[in-house]
């Protein structure tokens, strides 16, 4: 099988990022490559580490491009700013596959898109993440893909399986730290390697990041019950990764080894999440460029609580690597093509 392959915002860190992949993948050739103001460029300008690729030029995002006569796209892969996939999906004809690494199409309830992103809700399309219950049914076959956030991503991850056992109470606190990459390309005051370098600070703090209610329809959804989350991101002073340190009440009866036997079964045939050996403990280093997800999980005698941590990159993982597990389930492919769980270091 070919895949011809098409990618909006090539010029970003997670159209980037999904080109590496890409580049690695046997059944995939890569077509069109746009960008916004950086169209007319040599992509060798702007991600000079994807050699292979350094002489092709960006053009417009526009539906003539992705997937216009004489094109021959079997896949179009949106990495565009949130709020900027809807208009250029709805061009786009129902045969395409269409895979929106955006936010737009993630979100079930409207009012929550609203209350979060500020403008007027887009739809829903399947959800990929695979790992969580149920999603895997609904990837295969599908032309229409939301890619999940990189926090829920590593989240969701965390916890689902404590959830969808029953175990834990319907409150969860979340504390990620995640790379700098997270916030993309585009310059921003507060990303300047004087305000980054040796210091870490939160961000979003008190329930207002637009992650949020994404953690809460996927933890509630693995729990069959409503689930409260309390989320504080922080900012780390690191390219990649994100390391989310997350936690609930365990309901009476839980102990360390029914909680570890939980997550042993949940997670054993996982391709890409991990449980690690007990007393080992996720790090951010040991996925780096890797679509691999760490997790350990304890039971917090004295508190009573579930913690449940988990490490991902939020390039891979979090983004480009998901949308390409995605693809390779909406297309029949096996789920792991041109995906690796190795790691670089140190
Ligand atoms: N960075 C990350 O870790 C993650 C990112 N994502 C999501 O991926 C998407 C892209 O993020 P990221 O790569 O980080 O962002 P960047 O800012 O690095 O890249 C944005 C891309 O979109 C293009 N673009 C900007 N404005 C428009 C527009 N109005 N119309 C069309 N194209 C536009 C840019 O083109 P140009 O450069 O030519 O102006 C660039 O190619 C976002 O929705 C983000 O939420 C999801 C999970 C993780
Ligand atoms: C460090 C940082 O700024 N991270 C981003 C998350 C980016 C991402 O994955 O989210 P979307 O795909 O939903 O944009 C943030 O907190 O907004």
């Amino acid at each position: 099988m070919t895949v011809r392959a098409a990618v909006a915002g090539a010029s970003g860190y997670a159209g980037g990022e999904l080109l590496r992949l890409l580049l690695a993948h046997p059944e995939v050739e890569i077509g069109a490559l746009t960008g916004n103001s950086n169209a007319g460029q040599r992509l060798g300008a702007l991600q000079p580490h994807l050699l292979p690729l350094a002489d092709r030029v960006l053009e417009e995002t526009t539906a003539e491009v992705l997937t216009g006569q004489g094109r021959r796209h079997d896949v179009v892969f949106l990495a565009l700013p949130h709020g900027q996939s809807a208009a250029v999906a709805e061009q786009l004809g129902p045969d395409v596959l269409v895979i929106d690494m955006g936010a737009d199409f993630r979100l079930k309830d409207a009012a929550d898109w609203e209350k979060y992103y500020g403008s007027a809700h887009a739809g829903t399309w399947p959800y990929g993440l695979a790992e969580l219950p149920g999603a895997r049914a609904a990837l295969e076959g599908a032309k229409r893909v939301a890619v999940p956030g990189c926090y829920p991503t590593a989240a969701s991850l965390a916890l689902f399986p404590a959830y969808a056992a029953g175990l834990a109470e319907a409150e969860a606190v979340i504390v990620a730290a995640s790379g700098t990459s997270g916030a993309g390309k585009a310059p921003k005051p507060h990303l300047l390697g004087s305000e980054v370098m040796g210091s870490m600070s939160p961000y979003g703090v008190g329930g207002v990041h637009r992650h949020t209610p994404e953690m809460i329809q996927n933890l509630s959804a693995a729990a069959g019950e409503p689930v409260t989350v309390s989320f504080t991101p922080t900012l780390a002073p690191m390219p990649r990764g994100i390391l989310a340190t997350c936690s609930a009440k365990a309901r009476d009866g839980v102990t360390g080894e029914s909680l570890r036997a939980v997550y042993e079964k949940a997670l054993a045939d996982e391709p890409f999440v991990h449980l690690l050996p007990e007393g080992q403990w996720p790090a951010t280093a040991s996925v780096y460029g890797s679509n691999a997800v760490q997790v350990q999980v304890a039971y917090d005698e004295n508190a009573g609580r579930i913690i449940a941590i988990s490490a991902i990159d939020n390039l891979t993982k979090g983004t480009a690597g998901g949308a390409v597990q995605s693809m390779n389930l909406a297309l029949g492919l096996d789920e792991t093509t041109g995906l690796s769980t190795i790691g670089v270091a140190p």
